[in-house]
């Protein structure tokens, strides 16, 4: 059954001369408990289409259906992590987590809820951290705090905006392991915004690529055909997972350099032709140049 539903969705920004034309004709469908991934180019209008999602924006055409009836809204049913984390820079991994519990189980005990905060940062591995401010946590570490808190709100869906993209390699390997594992074990429904294709593979169940923007859409799916739990060395030995790389990568090019010649069509420049007597060496003039414009 189809938890989330985008049809025919289209977004602009702007007014005039300065309208942007972001989104056109997204026609989305996502099951309850499946992981997504959508990779697409940098400034395709990813973040646009989280934001629809999580109704902190609206279409301009078309509609985004959660269970059947239009987003209103943010609501607790989805959780969020974003790239840049998020958290509040006064308040520690323990308070970061409870304000959001506070928010979405406002009747649980003190008591409930203290267990509640901990045993999410427990499960991302951050207990012996609970009493320290974002400072004075790394990159992985404070990613870790997003994802317990976005975790601690039970959504129903779980939507990752590019949330491992500013760390380091290892660190983003052990994350995307780490949120993996947390998935698997109460299979909540996640949807991953991603540039890259490796990490679609390895996280999801299903690829959707963004064609570039303005006016971006989503392409075909590819379906990770791969059992879990994965294991990146395997999977990466694999022919079937070369041969797929190779299929969502191969797309990504073609609509690229597809939108690029569309877009340099826009541009038709004017034939001119300058009048210059003599030679001109840029960088260097000679004597015997004589260079004249008219
Ligand atoms: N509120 C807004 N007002 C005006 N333009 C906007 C707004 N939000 C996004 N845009 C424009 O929409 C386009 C897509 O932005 P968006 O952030 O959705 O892309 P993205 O694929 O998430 O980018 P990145 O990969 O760099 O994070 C960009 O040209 C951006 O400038």
């Amino acid at each position: 059954m189809a938890i989330l539903e985008l049809n025919n969705v289209s977004k602009s920004f702007g007014a005039g001369s300065s309208r942007i034309d972001v989104l056109t004709d997204i026609n989305l469908s996502v099951r309850e408990g499946e992981f997504l991934a959508i990779v697409g180019f940098s400034g395709s209008g990813k973040t646009t289409l989280i934001n629809l999602i999580n109704g902190l924006i609206f279409p301009d055409a078309g509609e985004v259906l959660l269970k059947g009836e239009p987003i209103a809204g943010p609501g607790p049913d989805r959780g969020v992590i974003f790239q840049n984390y998020s958290l509040l820079p006064w308040l520690s991994v323990y308070s970061n987590v409870k304000l959001a519990v506070d928010q979405v189980f406002p009747k649980m005990s003190s008591s409930e809820k203290e267990a509640h905060v901990l045993s999410y940062i427990e499960m991302v591995n951050l207990t012996p951290a609970k009493d320290k401010k974002p400072s004075e946590l790394s990159g992985g570490m404070r990613q870790r705090v997003s994802v317990a808190r976005a975790l601690a709100m039970n959504p129903e869906i779980l939507l990752m905006d590019e949330p491992l993209s500013a760390l380091d390699a290892l660190t983003r390997g052990s994350l995307q392991e780490e949120i993996i594992k947390i998935w698997s074990r109460d299979r909540k429904t996640a949807i991953l915004i991603t540039n890259d294709v490796d990490e679609g593979i390895l996280m999801a169940d299903r690829i959707i690529p963004m064609t570039p923007g303005p006016k971006a859409t989503l392409g075909p799916e590819f379906k990770v055909p791969f059992e879990r739990p994965r294991d990146v060395t395997n999977i990466n030995k694999d022919a079937q997972y070369k041969r797929l790389r190779n299929d969502i990568l191969e797309y990504l090019i073609e609509v690229g350099a597809t939108r690029r010649q569309v877009s340099d069509q826009k541009y038709i420049l004017p034939d001119l032709k300058p009048t210059m007597p003599g030679r001109v060496i840029f960088g260097r003039k000679k004597k015997k140049d004589k260079v004249k414009y008219f």
